[in-house]
């Protein structure tokens, strides 16, 4: 039924409206209490089996919202209900930003692929932080915060860009992502190596640790999937070395490839990063090589390409504790949580694994 509305309606439309029309649906849904609750009861069934601990934290089960859906923290609530288990908000930057000049944001249908260049447009650390300060949660949802560099401040200023947001949004964080890994703010991507991951994550932590007075916020980094095989290594021990909680492998691409010739050539052209089905073979190696070099001591979170229960059971056993997606979910609509749940469960049980935990990193444990 999704598919025949999302022909008719959101395909006429620019994708950013489309966007934020359901996003105003799912808001609207979720602050009516009836109305959310028969949602949730129908789209985000609880399976005991899929329940998971991901550094420190309980979840209903592995499948979680990528960041950059909810980017200022205005629809955790919608998003669960939706049956997401987790919601990572974000991208959040020290001061607020428009992001680039629409058109941002392109589909490449043909291809069940997205092309954005959106460049961090939100409302910036200080109002989000507040907006968590002062929510009021209807549903127990872990909720990740996702920061990165303010666009106007200089590459050389950046560790102390992150630092202020992680001062101030910390406190309300249950796991906080350090982003270095858009391609749509000049210069970002450089903050992957290794002379300049390591002061930046470090400042990140000691801020952390200085506002979140009671509790260690989980750390992690997310990662790009243009890396060369030796630099995710690098990243890899980086974060072993730094006692780092997690790794988010990928953001989205620059290259074009894994694209069919069913799309129109000149979208294929945008400048941004690529996302959806042409990510998911990249994402998933990139995966199993963190988890081959990193094994059960940092917890992995498999994102990119992720289209239904089969690819997020992929990316299990490729070693990801959690799974995320972005672009199916505007393909595939409100049914796409309850579907890649309902499918990882029976997946589950007909496999030898006895728990989801069991499972994770299965396949290169094989080969290794
Ligand atoms: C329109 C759009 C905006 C995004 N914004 C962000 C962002 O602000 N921060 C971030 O870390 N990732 C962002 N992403 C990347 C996603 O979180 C995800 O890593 C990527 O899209 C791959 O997953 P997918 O193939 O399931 O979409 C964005 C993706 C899209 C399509």
């Amino acid at each position: 039924m999704y598919k025949i509305f999302f022909r008719l309606v959101f395909r006429r439309m620019d994708p950013e409206a489309a966007h934020h029309l359901a996003f105003r649906w799912i808001r609207l849904a979720a602050r009516v209490p009836v109305l959310r609750t028969f949602i949730a009861a129908a789209l985000a069934p609880r399976y005991k089996e899929l329940r998971t601990e991901a550094f420190g934290l309980r979840m209903h089960g592995p499948f979680g919202l990528a960041a950059g859906f909810d980017k200022n923290a205005v629809a955790i609530d919608g998003m669960s209900m939706l049956g997401f288990d987790h919601v990572e908000i974000g991208t959040v930057t020290g001061e607020a930003q428009p992001g680039n000049p629409p058109k941002r944001m392109f589909r490449l249908v043909a291809d069940r692929a997205l092309i954005n260049r959106m460049g961090f447009n939100n409302d910036g650390s200080l109002t989000v932080a507040a907006r968590l300060a002062t929510r009021e949660a209807v549903f127990r949802t872990v909720v990740g915060v996702n920061i990165g560099k303010t666009k106007a401040v200089p590459e050389a200023e950046a560790v102390g860009d992150y630092v202020k947001s992680a001062e101030r949004l910390a406190p309300y964080a249950d796991y906080l992502v350090v982003n270095v890994s858009s391609p749509n703010t000049p210069g970002l991507r450089n903050l992957q190596a290794v002379d300049h991951l390591r002061p930046l994550l470090t400042a990140v932590r000691e801020a952390a640790d200085r506002v979140a007075a009671n509790r260690r916020v989980p750390l992690l980094v997310k990662i790009a999937p243009d890396l060369a095989d030796e630099d995710v290594d690098a990243v890899a021990d980086l974060a072993v070395e730094l006692g780092l909680d997690g790794i988010i492998a990928t953001n989205t691409t620059i290259a074009r490839e894994g694209l069919g010739l069913r799309s129109d050539p000149a979208l294929v052209k945008e400048t941004g990063g690529l996302s959806g089905a042409p990510l998911k073979a990249r994402s998933l190696e990139v995966l199993r090589r963190l988890y081959a070099r990193v094994g059960d001591r940092i917890t992995l979170v498999g994102v990119g390409g992720v289209e239904n229960a089969e690819d997020a059971w992929q990316r299990i056993l490729a070693g990801a504790t959690l799974v995320q997606g972005y672009s199916a979910f505007i393909y595939q609509g409100p049914f796409w949580g309850r579907a890649i749940h309902k499918g990882l469960a029976a997946r589950l049980r007909t496999s030898p694994y006895a728990t989801l935990a069991d499972a994770v990193g299965a396949d290169v444990r094989k080969t290794v």
